[in-house]
């Protein structure tokens, strides 16, 4: 049985939450503490607002336990205001969160007109069929670093990156009953046990 966590500070949480109950073999907790922490095998950082998430993180001494443990390979999984947390730089931004993943990300990337959206695309690395993507007022990755793999563009723009232990997705798969996402991320996480 594999124990995943979600950051409960702030965000969609409980949709996470109820994915990953939907999976065999997991068991899905929220994660609001550094002892929490200590017990998942993997961690799912939600969407919602960035600042205010990065702030929380902050103010509960989460934010440097957490660092380390994603460097020392943790699997962590960003959606959304999760994949800002994770980023090296925030476009227009002096300050980052976690800082660990070699992305720059761009917040509120598709403005005002478009500010939320859906698709639905097949992204080869993930699945074979079409999958839908959610996007809600949606970051999106201006520039990746090395050791960065690119898994989906969206009308040229890097919407889902993933790097060693971590993946970053601009949409929100919680928000869909398709749980293609949910179970890449699972064997992310299994794999990572076994290695
Ligand atoms: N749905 C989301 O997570 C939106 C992210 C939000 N725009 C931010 O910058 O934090």
């Amino acid at each position: 049985m594999l124990t995943i966590g979600v950051l409960a500070l702030q965000g969609a949480i409980k949709e996470h939450l109820d994915r990953l109950q939907s999976l065999p073999q997991v068991k899905g907790i929220l994660v609001k503490t550094t002892m929490e922490l200590e017990d998942v095998d993997g961690l799912i950082l939600p969407g919602g607002e960035s600042t205010a998430m990065g702030k929380l993180l902050r103010e509960f001494d989460l934010l440097e336990p957490l660092t380390a443990k994603i460097k020392a390979g943790l699997p962590v999984w960003g959606t959304c205001a999760g994949m800002i947390l994770l980023a090296k730089s925030i476009s227009g931004q002096p300050d980052n969160h976690l800082g660990v993943m070699n992305i720059c990300v761009q917040r509120n990337g598709y403005g005002s007109q478009l500010d939320s959206f859906s698709v639905n695309t097949v992204l080869p690395d993930i699945a074979n069929t079409p999958i839908p993507l959610v996007f809600i007022r949606a970051p999106y990755v201006e520039s990746v670093g090395q050791d960065v793999k690119i898994l989906a563009k969206i009308d040229d723009k890097i919407v889902a990156v993933e790097q060693d232990n971590m993946l970053a997705t601009a949409f929100h798969p919680e928000l869909t009953s398709d749980l293609t996402f949910h179970k890449y991320f699972a064997d992310k996480v299994r794999k990572a046990q076994t290695a």
